[in-house]
């Protein structure tokens, strides 16, 4: 699990992706292999999602986990299918023990005090911080950030190339979530090649450096 923290830390991007057809899954994974991301979000918003992770996951070059998961049911679905983490839109306790049974690394999602707290008494170290724009931007990540210095957060909800680096330069922020360079649009028409021009434009925005 540490391991997987460390990769999403190392790309400092994660795509957060709808898929609406299992059979995009595999051109949509080659476009952010070939853009140097090898980092995907798979939302639950669609019944393509558990299909779409088997496929990527058994490449095994990419960090694939499992987005707007909501219910332990779900996160037994995507562990079953490969996924290496689980992120939810907010907190859930039982989201959060199912995660630690199946050995996946859960980034539940927490924009309070309260709601870090909650998730730090589970053993959580990062969480997502959605929906990041609505919530008060960089400045409420960074406020919110200061009175846990061991917890990190991934801020993700209106994050595109005009603000990313603003929360990339938070010190606490251990990558961030977007959809940007994977418009839901051009998967679904097939614009492999727009999705990798995209996906090597945000990379060379955010630079490649680790954090961790
Ligand atoms: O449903 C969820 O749990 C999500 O994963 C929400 C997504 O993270 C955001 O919708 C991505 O935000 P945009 O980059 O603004 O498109």
């Amino acid at each position: 699990m540490s391991d997987v923290l460390a990769g999403l830390g190392r790309h400092r991007l994660v795509p957060v992706v709808v898929l609406d057809s299992a059979a995009d899954a595999s051109g949509l994974a080659d476009a952010l292999v070939a853009g140097g991301l090898p980092v995907a979000e798979v939302t639950f918003r669609t019944a393509a999602a558990v299909e779409s992770i088997r496929v990527m996951a058994k490449r095994g070059d990419m960090l694939v986990g499992a987005g707007t998961v909501l219910t332990p049911e779900q996160v037994d679905q995507a562990a079953d299918a490969g996924a290496s983490y689980i992120v939810s839109p907010g907190f859930s306790r039982e989201v959060v023990l199912r995660c630690a049974e199946r050995g996946v690394l859960a980034l539940p999602g927490a924009v309070t005090a309260s709601e870090v707290m909650a998730a730090v008494d589970l053993g959580v170290t990062t969480v997502k911080f959605f929906p990041a724009e609505t919530s008060g931007g960089a400045a409420a990540v960074k406020a919110l950030a200061a009175p846990f210095k061991d917890v990190r957060f991934v801020p993700t909800g209106g994050v595109g190339p005009k603000n990313v680096r603003d929360y990339l330069a938070i010190p606490s922020v251990h990558a961030v979530g977007g959809s940007w360079m994977v418009p839901r649009e051009l998967i679904a028409s097939g614009d492999f090649d727009q999705v990798r021009r995209l996906t090597a434009d945000a990379v060379a925005l955010v630079g490649r450096e680790a954090l961790v």
